[in-house]
């Protein structure tokens, strides 16, 4: 059956710290190489039949690394190589190398998926292609007019002709494989399924997970049948994660001064219930800061104790009255420390909540924060 392996490039560096990439060039994590190479293994063991002899990729580096990853695994990096900005990722215009949580906060959530996901949400344009943050250099002279940000429907504007031309390509015999970017990704399937505008907001394209897109041959007149990934479970799961990008660091707190702690004034005796709120601190030394609170806290409290426990890098652990609770737990990221800590709900209503600055004792509920 005439078919096109499609997929998103590896995890890249600004994917592993949830930021806002768009044209900025930049490589693939260690673990983003790690994915390509097993999307190959992954098309070797599902297909074996599979032979692509047209390696397509955009005009970024994540895209291009990935498609060489591939060829290698696929044993085939003879073939023949296309590379078009048309398969760029969409244009994030000034939010492009911004931290996903930061603008969140900024804009609030429904601003922040409407610049992501909605099929019209353009993200706030750059004024011009010098600036520093476009990511457009002399890789793309003489290609025209090139955007300055863009919406899904903008991305799906510049990308059809091409994607017609590919599948002409495959009409010919030729057997593509693409190598493209969450937003490109999602405007071919949106194309070739006919998916709607309101739909295709819930549509996240895991990194580097093959999809497998089939065609009727000539007498059914090319008729797309459908597409399906090569790992439906492990697309799920990557996919899931893509959609939360951003909403783990919502409550943002900088921990870079001493920590001052106040257990000794905290209302313990007043506590009904803490519910649990996460916070971040953007840390120099995630493991430096969190021992530092740490031991403060277990300095000033008789009834803290400290605890480790796999899923957590640290907790402490608190034994007041019935309620045998955790005051926060948290674990290290790449370049964050996911801090669970408490808001405290005082017998009279009130709700009074934690800082990292001011750690209170209360109640809470252990949440277990993944480390994307
Ligand atoms: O360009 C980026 O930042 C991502 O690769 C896509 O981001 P999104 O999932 O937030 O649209």
């Amino acid at each position: 059956m005439p078919s096109i392996i499609l997929l998103r490039h590896g995890q890249s560096q600004f994917n592993s710290s949830s930021k806002f990439c768009g044209w900025l060039d930049v490589p693939l994590s260690e673990k983003g190489q790690l994915q390509a190479q097993q999307a190959g293994q992954l098309i070797l063991s599902t297909l074996p039949e599979y032979t692509p002899d047209l390696l397509i990729t955009s005009k970024l580096r994540r895209s291009a690394q990935t498609g060489y990853l591939l060829s290698q695994v696929l044993q085939r990096e003879y073939m023949d190589v296309d590379r078009t900005w048309r398969l760029n990722e969409r244009h994030y215009g000034a939010l492009q190398g911004r931290d996903k949580s930061e603008v969140l906060k900024e804009v609030g959530e429904k601003q922040y998926m409407y610049i992501r996901r909605d099929f019209h949400g353009v993200p706030p344009l750059l004024h011009c292609r010098a600036d520093p943050n476009s990511g457009i250099d002399d890789r793309y002279d003489g290609e025209g007019e090139v955007p300055l940000g863009e919406s899904l429907e903008m991305v799906i504007k510049r990308l059809q002709p091409y994607l017609e031309s590919v599948i002409d390509r495959m009409k010919q015999g030729r057997r593509p494989l693409i190598v493209a970017h969450g937003s490109t990704c999602r405007s071919i399937l949106k194309i070739l399924k006919k998916i709607s505008d309101e739909d295709i907001k819930d549509v996240n394209i895991p990194n580097a997970i093959p999809i497998l897109l089939e065609f009727g041959d000539a007498s059914e007149n090319w008729e797309f049948k459908g597409f399906r990934y090569l790992d439906e479970e492990e697309a799920k799961e990557r996919a899931a994660a893509v959609a939360k990008e951003g909403f783990h660091f919502q409550d943002t707190v900088q921990l870079d001064v001493d920590p001052c702690l106040d257990i000794d004034d905290s209302p313990i005796s007043r506590v009904r219930r803490g519910p649990t709120i996460v916070v971040t601190g953007s840390f120099k030394e995630p493991r430096r800061d969190v021992n530092k609170v740490a031991e403060l806290l277990v300095e000033k409290s008789p009834v803290v104790e400290l605890f480790t426990d796999p899923s957590f890098i640290l907790g402490f652990q608190l034994d007041v009255t019935e309620m045998s609770v955790v005051v926060m737990s948290g674990c290290v990221g790449q370049d964050r420390f996911f801090l669970i800590q408490t808001g405290i709900e005082l017998l009279d209503g009130n709700v009074m909540s934690g800082s990292c600055g001011r750690v209170h004792v209360a109640q809470i509920t252990v949440q277990n924060v993944s480390n994307s």
